[in-house]
């Protein structure tokens, strides 16, 4: 995944959001964290691996790995705001439950929130690529999914979202 890239991209829709909204001043770390958080939850949602009590089927592949997108959205945001878009981020695997990998990322992001260093950022970073490969995605479709997702965001800034 071309990370640098990635930020690129976002910087841009991030600008334009600024611009819609008149937020060029504002100090938004607090409420993207908290958007990570919600959009998170969708994930795991659609996901409903903790659902123990359901014999429903997770959604498809395709609405998992959008909501998967829009969380990479927020963090992508987060590390602009934050001044942390140049970064490496290692390939690990976890062999955890998606239950176990979703707590670990809530608690990655509940860390950075506490602490916001460049390494509890990468720390979020990591745990957050570790679900995604656990989730059944590779990194071509993660990018082909975030760069659909976030033309669709642009989009709908224009048309006064
Ligand atoms: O500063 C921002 C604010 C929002 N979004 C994107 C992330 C998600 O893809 C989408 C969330 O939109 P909702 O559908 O949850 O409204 O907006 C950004 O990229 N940057």
């Amino acid at each position: 995944m071309d990370i640098i890239k990635l930020f690129e991209i976002q910087k841009n829709l991030d600008m334009k959001i600024l611009r819609e909204h008149n937020l060029e001043n504002e100090n938004l770390i607090s409420r993207k964290i908290l958007a990570l958080l919600v959009e998170l939850g969708e994930l795991a949602n659609e996901t409903r691996c903790f659902k123990y009590w359901s014999l429903k089927s997770p959604a498809e592949k395709k609405v998992i790995l959008e909501e998967y997108v829009d969380c990479l959205h927020f963090i992508l945001s987060i590390g602009l705001e934050k001044g942390y878009s140049k970064l490496t981020i290692e390939n690990t695997l976890s062999t955890a439950t998606a239950t176990d990998m979703f707590l670990e990322v809530f608690k990655e992001i509940t860390i950075f929130q506490l602490d916001q260093t460049q390494d509890n950022y990468k720390g979020l970073w990591k745990r957050f690529i570790e679900l995604g490969i656990a989730l059944g995605f590779n990194h071509k479709e993660i990018e082909d999914s975030y760069l659909i997702k976030n033309k669709i965001n642009h989009k709908r800034q224009e048309e006064g979202y």
